[in-house]
């Protein structure tokens, strides 16, 4: 990463003002994941044992710019404190007087967790009267917030043009690892690309085209590329309009000696339940029957994803492979996280529904990396620069 981090600044006795993605979800008041908290951590603790007095700040969920208790940090904040093992106190707000005055009472290695930035209207407009004043309770910026660092917010980009602004280590280590992925595989470079439609991920297909040695496609988003091909898909998600862009795809990727593998075989359903009647077809042979719909990946596609994988170094793996929120359309995504995590290579997983899936799998701790970023790991996988890094201090 060219970007300065939290190691090269000397912290001790300042005010560090550092933005986290606490972004949970939450049933009432309950942590239903604290995935993004501990991930956290590493940052929190190494500023407390530098002596940094630590003022923490995050979004959560999207209030719209209005105070509304439903999306307070305070179940946040008593989920840090007993990770962190010691208090840690929530303001009432995120800028002004009370916030000042909590401020100035911390002492060496304390940490205050501040209100919603998002209850101010000025957050997402990352209004510039806003970032000042959350730059003016700090000596030092610290982004740690991977998950929203493609938001050009007030407290994730207008707040570094006010204090030296560094990158915490979880940034450090999301940047890294997909960085090096993208521009230094170790190779056979392998990417899987999954999920609902083409038309959310053609910038991902388009960019990793150009990078790696073989491109796993699987999810709703094959069916488009089969029936591209000329293959019969009943009733299943097909996007009409881009039957041309996803052959155009497949051309380039022939010419660019990348190679491409879509399911053989498919888990038609009779319609989209849970318990809907179901059965294996092939792909180009039979097809998806009239009034049917391809929901899984069968088999014989999952053997080759895993042959694929298995000879694979890097692997990048984005979106699912089917209906996984249904078990009886969840064996594919299964099938592939397993196969992933079997792999010795550097394994990355890129945010939003991989990773439930991962998890659902039970094979998160096999990966190298799971990213905290849905909507962030997909734009970096764009290749477009995220603003919340780019606002950082080069090194
Ligand atoms: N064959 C399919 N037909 C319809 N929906 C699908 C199919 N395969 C996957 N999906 C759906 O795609 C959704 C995930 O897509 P997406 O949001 O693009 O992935 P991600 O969040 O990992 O980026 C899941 O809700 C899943 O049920
Ligand atoms: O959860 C988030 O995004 P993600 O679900 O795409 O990972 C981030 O916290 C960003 O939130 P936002 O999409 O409301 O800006």
């Amino acid at each position: 990463m060219n970007k300065q981090s939290v190691r090269d600044l000397d912290v001790k006795g300042k005010k560090v003002f550092v933005r986290c993605d606490f972004n949970v979800p939450l049933d009432g008041a309950t942590i239903t994941d604290d995935t993004r908290i501990v991930a956290a951590l590493p940052t929190i603790r190494y500023l407390i044992e530098e002596g940094a007095r630590v003022i923490l700040a995050s979004h959560l969920g999207r209030p719209k710019g209005e105070v509304n208790s439903k999306y307070s940090l305070e179940p946040v904040a008593q989920r840090l404190s007993e990770l962190l093992g010691k208090a840690v106190e929530k303001t009432q707000g995120s800028i002004g007087p009370e916030v000042q005055e909590r401020v100035n009472l911390l002492q060496d290695g304390d940490v205050l967790l501040l209100e919603n930035v998002r209850f101010h209207a000025g957050e997402e407009k990352n209004d510039p009267e806003l970032a000042k004043q959350f730059a003016e309770l700090a000596d030092v910026y610290v982004n740690d917030a991977f998950g929203t660092a493609h938001r050009a917010h007030a407290s994730t980009a207008g707040i570094a043009e006010h204090l030296p602004a560094v990158a915490g280590l979880l940034m450090e280590k999301e940047i890294n690892f997909m960085g090096q992925a993208l521009d230094d595989p170790n190779r056979p470079f392998t990417a899987i690309i999954g999920g609902a439609k083409v038309s959310d991920k053609i910038t991902v297909l388009e960019n990793l085209l150009g990078k790696v040695d073989q491109l796993i496609i699987g999810g709703g988003m094959a069916n488009t590329f089969l029936k591209s091909l000329g293959y019969k898909l009943g009733n299943s998600l097909v996007e009409e309009d881009k039957l041309l862009l996803a052959s155009a795809l497949l051309g380039k990727a022939e010419s660019m000696g990348v190679m491409v593998f879509l399911p053989e075989d498919l888990v038609v359903a009779s319609e989209f339940k849970a318990d809907a009647e179901h059965r294996v077809v092939d792909a180009e042979l039979e097809g998806v029957p009239d009034g049917w719909m391809a929901l899984d990946i069968g088999p014989k596609s999952m053997r080759t994803f895993e042959l694929v994988v298995q000879r694979s170094n890097t692997i990048i793996w984005n979106g699912p492979m089917g209906v996984f929120e249904m078990d009886a359309f969840a064996k594919g995504t299964i099938s592939v996280a397993q196969s992933v995590a079997k792999c010795s290579g550097t394994t990355i997983v890129g945010g939003g529904d991989s990773v439930a899936a991962v998890e659902k799998a039970g094979v998160a701790d096999k990966m190298s990396h799971i990213s905290t970023g849905g909507g962030a790991s997909l734009e970096f996988l764009e290749g477009k620069a995220l603003p919340g890094v780019v606002a950082l201090n080069d090194k």
